[in-house]
């Protein structure tokens, strides 16, 4: 493969996640910062809405393919919150701190059981702006909220993301780890297999 494709995101820790999947996978993405794209407005009210208005947004703005990931967390004590506002939760965009000190507050005293969570990744791929069909590809990653920040790897609320699986903190997995069994790395999988069965989307 040696189209490019525009990988329709400003998160430093999505994009390193996304060059190490994709280089495996023999995929050329180059960040939207590389063309200039200006950010478009996530007022969308779900995943699927936001990531295909951020593919669209890339595909009019480059000419090109573009690939958008819009993901978040999923607290059930929270009624499902933070959700789609996950980058936000704080009130300042990215302020992964400020989240993740916001969210052990709200689940202070909250007992083990209770405390579940999951991290959702949509992708959205779109061959142009006007694709009529954007593929879209849709990972999960089940745990829970810990008592405290655990871990220095990874990105977001990964400090406070408990992997069963694991026995530790998602921040606390080596990337390699992360980039096996993540939402990210489900969702990826998935549109990978997408591209091999129908060559013509790339
Ligand atoms: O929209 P782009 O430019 O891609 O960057 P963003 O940071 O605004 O991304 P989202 O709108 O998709 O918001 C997702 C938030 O969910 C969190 N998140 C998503 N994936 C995560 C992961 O693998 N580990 C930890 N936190 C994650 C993280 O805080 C993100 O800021
Ligand atoms: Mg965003």
């Amino acid at each position: 493969m040696n189209k490019t494709i525009v990988l329709a995101s400003n998160n430093a820790g999505k994009i390193k996640e996304f060059n190490a999947l994709l280089s495996d996978m023999g995929i050329d993405v180059k960040p939207q910062s590389e063309f200039n794209v200006e950010e478009a407005e996530e007022n969308g009210l779900s995943f699927i809405e936001n990531a295909i208005l951020k593919a669209r947004n890339a595909c009019a703005q480059t000419g090109l393919p573009a690939l958008a990931d819009d993901s978040g967390i999923e607290v059930d004590y929270l009624n499902g919150a933070p959700g789609i506002y996950s980058a936000r939760f704080a009130g300042e965009h990215g302020n992964n701190e400020a989240n993740n000190t916001l969210l052990l507050e709200k689940l202070d005293g909250v007992a083990e059981l209770e405390r579940t969570a999951r991290f959702h990744c949509v992708l959205a791929y779109m061959r142009h702006e006007n694709d009529p069909t954007p593929k879209v590809f849709h990972g999960v990653w089940e745990g829970r909220i810990m008592t405290s920040n655990e871990g220095q790897e990874g990105f977001g609320y990964d400090p406070v993301f408990y992997v069963p699986e694991c026995g530790c903190s998602a921040a606390s997995l080596p990337k390699e780890v992360k980039n096996q069994i993540s939402h990210r790395a489900k969702a990826l999988k998935q549109l990978f297999a997408a591209f091999q069965q129908q060559s013509s989307l790339l």
